[in-house]
């Protein structure tokens, strides 16, 4: 039996929603997962400090019993947020970052960002402290297709906002195009970028071939194979400027499976196994705890975690289920649409 042991992982981009959904799937992460980045698309969203500690505390509470799991809390970024409300919650460490939202580029998303000018005094004010700001880079112009909504955010918001605050540490969550991995490699210092697990596995064939498959379906959109290649390229290659963020999303079957569904995939039950498929496949077992273990820590200024997780790899298939309940209803688990043979173990 084959087994790779590594430093316990952290998720960099997570959703875990609130009240019977957050008790439904908190436990999936933190069985495997030190810490993560919390998403703060709440409705309402977690738009102040106060929000952010209040939404950790409910968090905390919805831990089992046992787990070890700190919440890494983020703010998100409105046409009215208070840079001093935002220092502070930097200051106390209640704050690891803050989200920028295009407003209408996602789930939840309408309260976000609509004129970037009305953001420049609080992103002035990250720059200063030295607080990331982590990005749904997607454009919403109703002009541009779906499919270059990324590579036209880096053209007209992102380049533009980095020239302007060159000492604004961005990250750019969820990166599917090639478009968005060569910017990150382009760029000298204060840009990196975060890679789901879903992205590196599918390519949009999985979300419109042989009938409309809804659970493939996330934002941003899976682009076409190519892109999918330059993924996996730059997740496996070890450059310390890509890292895990799994952006696990989970929405109830009724809001998935209906005429306008949502977007997101749930993957953190199956995230680590997953990726060990993927690492093997590209011949970079070696480097998984690069990606999932050392470079967001690294990125986000804090160490990596002491403890160790084992995978090891066994002859028949691991069993993960098809959806879990939750009290909030069911969710579907992300199927990579290969059999699974690694699993976390210890
Ligand atoms: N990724 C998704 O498809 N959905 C996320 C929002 C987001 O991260 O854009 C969600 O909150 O459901
Ligand atoms: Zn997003
Ligand atoms: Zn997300």
């Amino acid at each position: 039996m084959q087994s790779i042991t590594i430093r316990r992982p952290d998720d960099w981009h997570l959703h875990l929603r609130d009240g019977a959904m957050l008790e439904g799937v908190i436990a999936d992460t933190s069985r495997t997962f030190a810490r993560a980045i919390i998403m703060p698309n709440l409705v309402p969203p977690v738009v102040t400090t106060a929000d952010a500690k209040a939404y950790r505390e409910r968090i905390l509470k919805a831990l089992p019993d046992g787990h070890r799991f700190q919440p890494l809390m983020t703010l998100y970024l409105t046409e009215h947020t208070s840079p001093d409300d935002v220092a502070e919650g930097a200051k106390s460490g209640l704050i690891t970052a803050v989200k920028l939202y295009p407003a209408g580029a996602t789930t939840n998303s309408h309260g976000g960002v609509r004129d970037m000018e009305k953001a420049i005094p609080v992103l002035e004010r990250m720059a200063e402290i030295g607080l990331p700001l982590c990005v749904h880079g997607e454009v919403t112009t109703p002009e541009v297709d779906i499919f270059d909504r990324e590579a036209v955010f880096i053209d007209t918001v992102l380049d533009p906002l980095r020239r302007r605050l060159p000492e604004l540490k961005v990250t750019m969550e969820h990166v599917t195009t090639s478009d968005g991995i060569d910017y990150i490699k382009a760029a000298k210092s204060n840009l990196a970028g975060s890679i789901t697990t879903h992205h590196l596995i599918i390519n949009r064939n999985a979300i419109l071939v042989g009938g409309i498959r809804p659970h493939y379906y996330c934002l941003p959109v899976a682009k076409r194979e190519n892109h999918r290649l330059a993924l996996r390229a730059a997740a496996v290659s070890g450059d310390k400027r890509f890292f895990l963020g799994t952006d696990s999303a989970p929405h109830v079957d009724p809001l998935k499976e209906c005429a306008c569904g949502c977007a997101g995939i749930y993957t953190s039950i199956n995230t680590m196994s997953c990726l060990a498929h993927v690492f093997e496949e590209e011949g970079a077992l070696d480097r998984l705890e690069a990606f999932a273990s050392l470079n967001g820590p690294a990125w986000y200024g804090l160490s990596p975690n002491e403890e160790r997780i084992t995978l090891s790899k066994q002859a028949e298939p691991v069993d993960f289920p098809a959806k879990i309940e939750t009290g909030a209803g069911p969710v579907t688990v992300f199927d990579p649409m290969f059999p699974l043979h690694w699993q976390v173990v210890a």
